[in-house]
């Protein structure tokens, strides 16, 4: 009844309470959050429904710590290791109430209009920008990501890759592999002592300015926002100033209109002859051909990608000029480092994020909770106890518009609302009442009121 249109409560509540809750959602594991840690030992599971009527769509090779939290509530859970094309998408989203992506999958409006049942989506890494975020909220579907646990793993990535770059390790090892002995110093540098320059310093930057220092580097910066520096870093003004300055340049920003192609063309041009440019941020933030014609020129000795405009579905698939016209150009150059978007991808954040978004969506299916949600607001309640039995949780996402409440106030305010708590984001609000001492007629009373209401996204009514 609540959750998902086309799904009937669960009657038994004996056998309900048998199959829940699960060691994960109860117990702090060493990733678990704050939120966890404070969920108290009798907090009572709400389940609105028999949690193996829960379909859940894993792609892109999820790890298994998050695929074991889902499968231990109870849910059904279809597991891929590539992610799927648009049409093969909607083929399959059409009966599933949570999917858990990484950043290949692309879950356009298209798409999202034949998620009929879909409650939340779960991206197991930090962009989101591969999901249209507000047609989701429009719809009611919460998104939840990780928002740091690859952070350090890219940070990581990116000091190796400088070093390599500056002692042209690449094109040493590829030579060595085809049988040449080639002992080159020319060229070659240490990075003590030259300059770094980070384009975003978020929870990538930031990271990766600590670990550069250490390394003995100068650290400037440039991010839109006016952000503390750590250690001896220095915030500059314009990316024209740290394209002047910097011998190593490092993009952290996210994909957004405004991050299109900011390194291309003009930008090379500004850049100091040999200098080294690395993208592990999106594809879309660098303009390839640009880099390609800056590298044929000498102006930039040498770059690392890990990211491009159009990626491949999954492992095997082939990088080649069907899917981005300049791949075999790209391939040709001296110097350069080409990765299969493995920023994140080492078994620590990949557990660690398997745990955390795993965790964000129980929370989300089985309590409301939006604390971490990317694109609706986040409202919490505390939990439910077990002292607590005829009490049900009112979820009702509605449009963002006046007289709202009076009339959701008019349905429930007949019973006795112990907590309630609204808040909105946008044209969409979000608003969880637990209502004390309801049966199942009650319950179902309530469900159909405020599902006729027309400001109405989506109600659920968790018990
Ligand atoms: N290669 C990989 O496997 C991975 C790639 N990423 C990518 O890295 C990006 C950055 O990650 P985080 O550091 O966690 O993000 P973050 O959100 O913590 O930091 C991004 C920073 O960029 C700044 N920024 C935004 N627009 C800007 C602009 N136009 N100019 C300058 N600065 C701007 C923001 O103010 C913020 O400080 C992610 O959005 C994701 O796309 C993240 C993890 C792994
Ligand atoms: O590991 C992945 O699939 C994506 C990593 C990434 O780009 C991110 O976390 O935003």
């Amino acid at each position: 009844m609540s959750i998902a249109r086309d799904i009937r409560p669960r009657q038994d509540d004996a056998a309900f309470l048998a199959t829940s809750p699960s060691a994960s959602f109860n117990s702090p594991s060493s990733h678990s959050s704050v939120l966890n840690r404070t969920i108290p030992i009798n907090a009572k599971p709400l389940k609105p429904f028999a949690t193996e009527d829960i379909k859940v769509l894993l792609l892109e090779n999820v790890n298994q710590t998050g695929r074991e939290i889902l499968s231990q509530q109870g849910y059904q859970v279809e597991f891929l290791k590539s992610s799927l094309s648009e049409d093969q998408l909607i083929e399959k989203i059409r009966d599933v109430h949570v999917i858990g992506i990484r950043s290949k999958t692309k879950l356009t409006a298209r798409v999202l209009k034949e998620a009929k049942n879909l409650i939340v989506i779960g991206c197991f890494c930090i962009g989101t920008n591969q999901v249209d975020l507000q047609y989701a909220a429009d719809q009611g579907i919460a998104v939840f990501n990780s928002p740091f646990s690859n952070s350090r793993s890219v940070a990581e990535l990116v000091i190796g890759e400088m070093v390599m770059l500056a002692r042209q390790l690449g094109d040493r090892s590829n030579e060595m592999h085809a049988g040449t002995w080639n002992k080159v110093s020319n060229g070659c540098w240490e990075i003590r002592g030259k300059t770094i320059g980070i384009i975003g310093y978020g929870h990538i930057g930031a990271q990766l300015s600590v670990l550069a220092e250490a390394m003995g580097m100068s650290v400037i910066y440039y991010d839109v926002l006016n952000i503390m520096s750590l250690g001896t870093a220095r915030q500059v003004k314009t990316l024209d100033d740290l394209l002047a300055e910097a011998d190593f340049i490092t993009c952290h920003v996210p994909e957004i209109p405004e991050t299109k192609g900011m390194i291309g063309q003009k930008q090379f041009e500004k850049m100091k002859k040999g200098s080294y440019l690395i993208n592990a941020s999106r594809g879309t933030v660098v303009d390839i051909p640009a880099l390609i014609d800056a590298m044929r020129s000498g102006k930039v000795a040498g770059a690392a990608l890990d990211v491009y405009p159009n990626e491949p579905a999954g492992n095997g698939d082939y990088f080649n000029n069907d899917l981005n016209t300049f791949s075999a150009d790209l391939r040709s150059l001296k110097n350069l480092i080409i990765t299969p978007h493995i920023g994140g991808s080492t078994e620590e954040a990949q557990k660690a994020i398997g745990v955390e978004v795993a965790q964000a969506l129980v929370r989300y299916a089985n309590e409301g909770s939006t604390l971490g949600a990317v694109n609706l607001p986040e409202v919490v309640l505390r939990s439910l106890t077990m002292d607590e039995p005829d009490h049900a949780r009112v979820i009702y996402i509605h449009k963002n518009i006046p007289g709202v409440l009076r009339k959701v106030n008019e349905i429930i305010g007949d019973h006795n609302v112990d907590k309630q708590m609204t808040d909105s984001r946008g044209d969409v609000a979000y608003l969880m009442a637990d209502i004390s001492n309801v049966d199942a007629a009650t319950i179902k009373d309530l469900y159909t009121r405020l599902e006729s209401l027309p400001s109405r996204i989506m109600t659920r009514v968790l018990y």
